[in-house]
């Protein structure tokens, strides 16, 4: 890396790589793990070439908020993979858009229609109708296997499509074969936006779409979208047929469907159209179902593991909620405990490893390093909340390092950010927390938990878009509280 003959600084140093296929040869599929032991060889930030294509990696906290505060506007572009904007109808939902105006449209209308307090109270009694239902479905299998993840996604996917569509008119369209259709496909796309791809290192070979990524991302889309296209014309029909023009509400409110398509015909938003309605509910289902389920699954797995902390969590549960009591929305803010057992779940397995890559508009100064406009920057969190400069004893799974109220999920300390910083940060994040405190509380307080017989703690890590464990927590519940009507 020698310096630019304009006088920039060098792009940053990384291992050399074979001529054209660049690093990928050498790149491991523990991604994240790799990036943080290259980094003790090449320095904290370096690049990788893998085919045509420039990554940057960083990996301490001082980088990170060069690139996700100080640096934020520049940064703020995306450079989605193939697989990610064919699933996406072409970047045109939140997540891969470019930073610009359409993008800040469709973020708008995220939050304030869904992650707004008034917005989430107003779908408070979702929330409970689904947990209270996954309680009496935990009840009703009793001393069998239960699959943490699965459970933890159909309870995320209900709230979600209830807040999407509850007052549509489709027949059962709330029912379970729905929801387990769409865990499946979104599973799938998920694999497929993990899997590495030719098509993505060599531009020049897309149009061969080798390994078939794009065609099977493509198909897997097509049979979202006819699920998509039912609901939305279902409920064009349905109005259509009111003669007084007035739309269903729920507790004073339009459900997100008829909120869209109301913008939509009043051109509030900026050339919203079906389509892009479409790319909304994706994002949706994508950001919030998976990376809830993934992180109920770990939550589990470590207080299961550590005897202690379980313990104390009960405890906690006995003390606020009591065990003539379930849980309800309103105990949360009491659970200190919990919420810090959660918080150093996030921590120690932050959901996206490697945050949503990010791209400079144009060249910019980071570490004293050039990264060329257009490459693909990735921000080790994972390795971040796991540096021993930032955390006493950092692999550790103890909860006491956030009890200090000071901590929260907005990424000012970078320390922790488990739902990233700066401008693209996850704007689901307080539907988020609510349902992932929630669920996890209610599990905890209603059962106890064991594992299968013959069965060994195990916290290894697959590694994808997604960080899950390398096998999904399957536990045995048994009954908590004296009172069987507490489960009905
Ligand atoms: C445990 C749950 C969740 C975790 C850990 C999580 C984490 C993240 C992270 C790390 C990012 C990337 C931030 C960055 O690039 O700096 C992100 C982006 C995003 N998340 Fe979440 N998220 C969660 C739940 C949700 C929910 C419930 C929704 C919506 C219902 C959601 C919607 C989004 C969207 C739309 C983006 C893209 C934002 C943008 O690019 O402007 N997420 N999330």
């Amino acid at each position: 890396t020698t310096p630019k003959s304009n006088g920039a600084p060098p792009l940053p140093p990384g291992p050399r790589g074979l001529p054209i296929v660049g690093y990928l040869p050498f790149l491991s599929r523990d991604l994240h793990k790799h990036f943080a032991k290259l980094a003790r060889t090449y320095g904290p930030i370096f690049k990788l070439q893998v085919g045509s294509q420039v990554h940057v990696v960083v990996n301490t906290l001082d980088l990170a908020k060069t690139v996700v505060r100080d640096h934020d506007k520049t940064f703020a572009n995306r450079q989605p993979s193939v697989a990610a904007a064919t699933s996406s109808y072409g970047s045109q939902d939140i997540v891969w858009s470019n930073n610009n105006s359409y993008w800040r449209d469709l973020r708008k209308i995220l939050v304030q229609e869904i992650m707004n307090s008034k917005s989430l109270e107003a779908c408070r009694s979702f929330r409970r109708d689904e947990v209270r239902k996954t309680i009496r479905r935990v009840y009703d299998s009793i001393g069998t296997d239960i699959d943490i993840n699965e459970i933890s996604f159909s309870t995320e996917a209900n709230v979600l499509t209830s807040i999407i569509w509850e007052n549509t008119t489709a027949e059962g369209a709330n029912d379970s074969d729905l929801v387990a259709e769409l865990q499946t496909i979104v599973s799938e796309i998920l694999e497929l936006v993990s899997e590495p791809n030719a098509s993505d290192l060599f531009p020049s070979l897309a149009w061969f779409d080798l390994q078939g990524i794009e065609r099977k991302t493509k198909k897997k889309l097509d049979q979202l979208d006819r699920i998509f296209t039912r609901i939305i014309d279902d409920r064009i029909e349905f109005n259509s047929k009111r003669s007084d023009g007035a739309v269903v509400e729920h507790e004073g409110k339009k459900d997100l469907i008829q909120t869209l398509l109301d913008l939509m015909e009043e051109k509030k938003a900026t050339s919203l159209n079906i389509t892009q309605i479409k790319a909304l509910l994706l994002d949706i289902m994508f950001g919030g179902t998976d990376t809830t389920a993934t992180t109920m699954d770990w939550a589990m797995a470590e207080v299961m593991q550590n005897v202690k902390v379980m313990k104390r969590v009960q405890e906690e549960l006995a003390e606020v909620v009591g065990l003539n009591n379930i849980v309800e929305e309103s105990h949360l803010p009491k659970l200190k405990y919990l919420d810090a057992v959660i918080k150093e779940t996030f921590r120690l397995h932050p959901v996206l490893p490697l945050l949503v890559p990010r791209s400079p508009i144009e060249s910019c100064k980071v570490g004293g390093y050039t990264i060329p406009k257009g490459c693909i920057v990735l921000v080790n969190v994972w390795a971040i909340q796991r540096d021993p400069q930032n955390w006493d004893n950092p692999l550790e799974f103890n909860p006491e390092r956030f009890l200090a109220d000071k901590w929260d999920y907005k990424g000012n300390d970078l320390r922790f950010f488990p739902f990233g910083s700066g401008r693209r940060m996850c704007p689901g994040v307080p539907l988020a927390e609510k349902m992932v405190v929630y669920i996890l509380a209610s599990l905890l307080h209603s059962f106890d938990w064991t594992l299968p017989k013959g069965e060994k703690h195990d916290l290894s890590e697959k590694f994808g878009f997604v960080l899950k464990k390398s096998k999904p927590l399957v536990a045995i519940p048994s009954q908590r509280l004296p009172n069987v009507n507490l489960y009905m």
